[in-house]
């Protein structure tokens, strides 16, 4: 069996190349984790996820537990025999979903209560609660309960609000079953306050866990904010252990936040664009509803070998859009979902051969590109 560990195997300034071994497998890093929020990847079949490098998914806690329930997919064998992926998951709580699409929220000191968005049925969650679902799924990382602070937020209200995080990472490990090759990540709050970040940083300490997420940042804060928190608040959690930025982002996110020491990442960006018709490509983003592209038969982006860019023209794919063909989507979330592998993979050999910095400026240089 596989304990669960983190190898750091090389740095340039701030920025990681490490390996993270789990009892489904083993994550390069910095890596970043397609959401597969009801049990898949939207529009992809899991074999194709993983031939665009992907080595680890999120699934999300709150849909799950709402439909087909927790229960009902350990019955089934878990959640990597349902959905037909074998490597890594990792599995949000459930608290930020519920915040951001569940009706008549209740929060105490106790947990959430809430409605299904979906039929209305009473949920209540709770650290336990949350932790028994996860284990239920078989999540290979398992994230603790926590509230996302919102942004903005007085020192006050961040205060308690991280305060009350803490708690219920306490009560989420005491309720977590230990599994070898399995982890329990707790998540970092304290909003934009450095004084607030330590002490949850502290908090987390004293649990000894096996990897951190920072939280309550991409809640609007915007970019420069973001990067000014992350420049003081990532070195405040272990150097030894994965470091996982919630909810993270479109690529100049990545490439910032890997360069302040960010090692997983994941984001509905990919996937929910392209499904929206925008691209991401290494000379910046284009939308193929966009007319310019009707006669237009070059590839989508000609550094990438996807399907969508090595066996048709965007003058297809931007009739699949305008057509409504499902076509369109697959092939575009297929596109971003390998373009945002092959960023990540660039940065890991990046920082192999401790030029990081180099990588980021043409990175950016590309994307101001133009003419794409
Ligand atoms: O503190 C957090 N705790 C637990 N889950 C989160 C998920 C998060 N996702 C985003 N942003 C990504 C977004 C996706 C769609 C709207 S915002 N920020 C996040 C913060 C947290």
């Amino acid at each position: 069996m596989t304990e669960f560990r983190y190898e750091l195997l090389a740095q340039d300034g701030k920025a990681r190349l490490g390996r993270i071994h789990t009892a489904h497998g083993v994550i390069d890093t910095p890596t970043f984790m397609p959401v597969g929020t009801a049990a898949t990847v939207k529009g992809m079949l899991p074999e194709n996820v993983a031939d665009t490098g992907a080595q680890i998914l999120l699934g999300n806690t709150y849909h799950l537990m709402l439909r087909p329930g927790a229960e009902r997919i350990a019955r089934l064998g878990g959640l990597h025999k349902f959905m037909n992926w074998d490597k890594p998951i990792l599995t949000d709580s459930g608290g930020y979903q519920v915040m951001s699409l569940a009706k008549l929220r209740k929060i105490t000191e106790e947990g959430v209560t809430f409605k299904s968005h979906i039929d209305g049925r009473k949920f209540n969650l709770t650290p336990e609660r949350s932790m028994e679902i996860q284990h239920l799924l078989g999540s290979t990382i398992t994230m603790a309960f926590d509230e996302c602070t919102p942004f903005p937020a007085t020192e006050k209200q961040a205060a308690e609000s991280m305060r009350m995080s803490m708690r219920w990472a306490k009560r989420s490990k005491d309720a977590f079953v230990e599994r070898e090759g399995y982890a329990l990540y707790g998540i970092q709050q304290g909003s934009v306050f450095e004084n607030l970040r330590r002490e949850s940083s502290e908090k987390l300490a004293e649990l000894d866990l096996p990897g951190h997420s920072v939280g309550g940042l991409a809640v609007g804060e915007g970019q420069q904010i973001m990067f000014d928190t992350l420049d003081f608040c990532v070195d405040m959690l272990p150097a030894n252990k994965p470091r996982y930025l919630m909810g993270v982002g479109k690529p100049s996110d990545l490439v910032g936040a890997v360069m302040r020491g960010i090692d997983q990442f994941d984001c509905v960006l990919p996937t929910r664009s392209g499904r929206n018709a925008q691209a991401f490509t290494h000379r910046g983003t284009l939308n193929l509803k966009n007319g310019r592209h009707r006669d237009d038969d070059r590839p989508l982006d000609d550094q990438c070998n996807c399907p969508a860019c090595t066996k048709y023209s965007r003058a297809y794919l931007h009739h699949l859009i305008k057509a409504g063909e499902i076509l369109g989507a697959v092939l575009l979330t297929w596109h971003n979902l390998a373009y945002y592998q092959d960023l990540m993979r660039g940065m890991r050999e990046a920082i192999a051969e401790g030029r990081m910095e180099a990588f980021a400026r043409d990175f950016h240089a590309g994307q101001e590109g133009g003419d794409i």
